[in-house]
């Protein structure tokens, strides 16, 4: 197993580590623009493992030959949010640099699976499958973990209870219009509004919405990356060992919940394959509207990218 992870930044860098740490891939290839950080980072990454006790190779490079036959490439280049952006103000530079990276990366690798962490992520999920010509199962966007888990840490917080309990689901683009599902959340199978008051839940769910610039705004100089890249690396998981979890991932919609052509956040099933299903879940009438209108504003904004991808 080789993995690639491009861009050596805070989410790009503790990816690897992750990756390698749990030994997920005989060889990690971390690939930047800028001269040395990779490098340098592998470095140091490859050295930790005579303490943390892993064999696997890590590479840093800013050649993409050297992702050549990857069978996963983590995409996380570009740039991060500061206070005072939204994620859609990095649409048109981040856009650009997607392509870049995806037309490299498809140069040495002939049917890898990739999976976007740069933001916006559904748009730039969408830019990586137009680039690529890869089949949509293996273009695959991490967001609705990293919501969940966050939404998960915050009931557990409220209830004073293990986060390994709780399953929640977070659907939709990855914005501020992203959709919780409250129906779906239990605590060891028992549903959240039997444990929480609906004021309490509604102050969760709208802090989960805000994660993202929760952190942005303490750490001012970027965006979160230990929580982003420990979802990544969940996906990822998943895909090596053909775990079959169901997970809420990035995926090209084709009609489910009535949304077509789009990339959108759902409940899917991740294997060797990448996506091998998507799960069509009920959702009440007020949440599948959200999810819509969700996926109405990723699909303006990839309509808005037509001539760079022409
Ligand atoms: N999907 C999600 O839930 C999340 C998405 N993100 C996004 O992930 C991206 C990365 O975030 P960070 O790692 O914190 O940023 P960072 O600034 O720490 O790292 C980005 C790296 O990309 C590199 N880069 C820029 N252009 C490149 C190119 N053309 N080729 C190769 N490398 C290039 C930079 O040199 C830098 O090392 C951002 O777009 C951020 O918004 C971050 C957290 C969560
Ligand atoms: O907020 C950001 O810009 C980074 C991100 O997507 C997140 O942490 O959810």
């Amino acid at each position: 197993m080789k993995i690639t992870v491009i861009g050596a930044g805070n989410v790009g860098a503790t990816a690897a580590l992750r990756i390698a740490e749990k030994q997920l891939a005989k060889e990690v290839v971390l690939i930047d623009i800028v001269e040395g950080i990779p490098q340098g980072k592998a470095l140091d990454m490859y050295e930790s493992g005579a303490v943390a006790l892993f064999d696997t190779c890590v590479i840093g490079s800013n050649d993409y030959k050297d992702s050549a036959d990857s069978d996963i490439i983590l995409i996380t280049a570009g740039l991060a949010r500061k206070p005072g952006m939204t994620r859609e103000d990095l649409l048109n530079k981040n856009a650009a640099i997607i392509r870049d990276v995806t037309i490299q990366v498809m140069k040495y690798s002939r049917n890898p699976i990739i999976i976007m962490v740069s933001n916006p992520l559904d748009v730039m999920t969408y830019v990586a499958r137009k680039t690529s010509g890869l089949p949509k199962e293996r273009v695959i966007g991490m967001a609705g973990v990293l919501d969940a888990a966050r939404f998960r840490s915050f009931i557990a917080e409220a209830l004073n209870v293990s986060m390994q309990d709780i399953n929640a689901f977070v659907l939709g683009g990855h914005g501020d219009s992203m959709v919780p599902v409250v129906k779906y959340t239990n605590v060891a199978g028992i549903p959240l509004t039997e444990l929480l008051p609906q004021d309490k839940i509604d102050a969760i769910v709208e802090r989960t919405r805000n994660g993202g610039i929760e952190i942005v705004n303490l750490l001012k100089t970027g965006s979160a990356f230990y929580a982003p890249a420990a979802s990544a690396v969940e996906m990822i998981e998943a895909i090596v060992k053909d775990r079959k979890r169901i997970l809420p991932c990035t995926t090209a919609l084709e009609g489910q919940y009535g949304i077509d052509n789009v990339y959108c956040g759902v409940p899917v099933k991740l294997g060797k394959n990448g996506v091998e299903q998507i799960l069509e879940i009920n959702l009440s009438p007020s949440e599948l509207e959200a999810l819509q209108k969700s996926a109405a504003e990723v699909k303006e904004n990839c309509n808005s990218l037509a001539a760079l991808l022409a």
